[in-house]
């Protein structure tokens, strides 16, 4: 691959250029590395532009009961992040991979080893939920090198001081955390989503995608109306642990097909 993991995620964006762009998370290793690889490739053949990918944590704070408990089941069959990260190598020329992982998975192994490891998988990016934005340069400089995306998270609640500065150091898009709270199905969008959407991007020249509590076709719809990139997580992993691959496929298909029918503004 000769393209670095930051262009190839720009070049997503570009080419949803007239919608905006569909990322499904998904946990890698649920509900078992060979059902987990077949859910992120349908995933892929269903239209989504670009996969989160989580590497299954035993503490995971920002994630909600469905997240919480696959993470939990994924661990006790023993899943490793060697084995997450090799179901990103195996779709990584069909779309850009960012993966999540939690800051004692990458700070155990090092930082720079970590990149490494995921530049040789062929992993576009990376998000790190718990690396506050203020000790994260170390992480960045290795990332940088390697042409690897450190995306950093914002939320409703950081100041447009701090936007600000993540915005300078964004690598392939910046996400926004559409609400204070864990990640999980919510029934409304919370409100003054557009505005919060809004000081982000003033404050960055990457795309920003929204994600935390988006499930439904109407409430991605609505996202796309005014967002680059809208993150859909809990739903989908939910649909992989009920009904696997074609769940997820039928999911994302219906997401895909709701975005579509939004066009952003040229
Ligand atoms: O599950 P939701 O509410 O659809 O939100 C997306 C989210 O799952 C995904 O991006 C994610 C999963 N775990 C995270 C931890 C931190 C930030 C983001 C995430």
């Amino acid at each position: 691959m000769s393209a670095s993991g930051i262009e190839r995620i720009q070049a997503a964006f570009a080419k949803g250029e007239r919608r905006a762009a569909l990322m499904p998370y998904l946990l890698g290793g649920y509900p078992d590395p060979e059902r987990s690889r077949a859910c992120v490739v349908a995933a892929i053949e269903a239209g989504a532009d670009l996969i989160e990918l989580g590497v299954p944590f035993s503490d995971p704070l920002a994630d909600g009961p469905v997240i919480h408990e696959a993470a939990s089941q994924a661990l006790a069959r023993g899943v490793t992040p060697g084995d997450v990260l090799a179901i990103a190598e195996a779709v990584a020329d069909r779309c850009p991979v960012v993966l999540m992982a939690y800051a004692n998975l990458v700070f155990t192994v090092g930082a720079a080893r970590f990149c490494e490891r995921l530049q040789a998988a062929g992993v576009a990016g990376l998000i790190v939920p718990d690396l506050p934005f203020d000790e994260a340069d170390e992480l960045r400089a290795e990332t940088d090198r390697r042409g690897l995306a450190l995306v950093p998270l914002s939320a409703p609640t950081s100041t447009d001081e701090r936007l600000k500065s993540l915005g300078a150091v964004a690598r392939g898009f910046v996400y926004a955390v559409s609400l204070t709270g864990t990640t999980g199905e919510r029934a409304e969008l919370p409100p003054g989503l557009p505005e919060f959407v809004a000081r982000v991007r003033a404050n960055t020249s990457v795309p920003v995608a929204v994600g935390f509590g988006i499930s439904g076709p109407r409430q991605a719809a609505r996202v796309a109306e005014f967002a680059d990139g809208v993150i859909v997580g809990s739903r989908i992993v939910r649909a992989a642990g009920e009904e696997g691959p074609q769940g997820v496929e039928a999911v994302v298909r219906e997401l895909a097909g709701a975005l579509t029918q939004v066009r952003q503004p040229a």
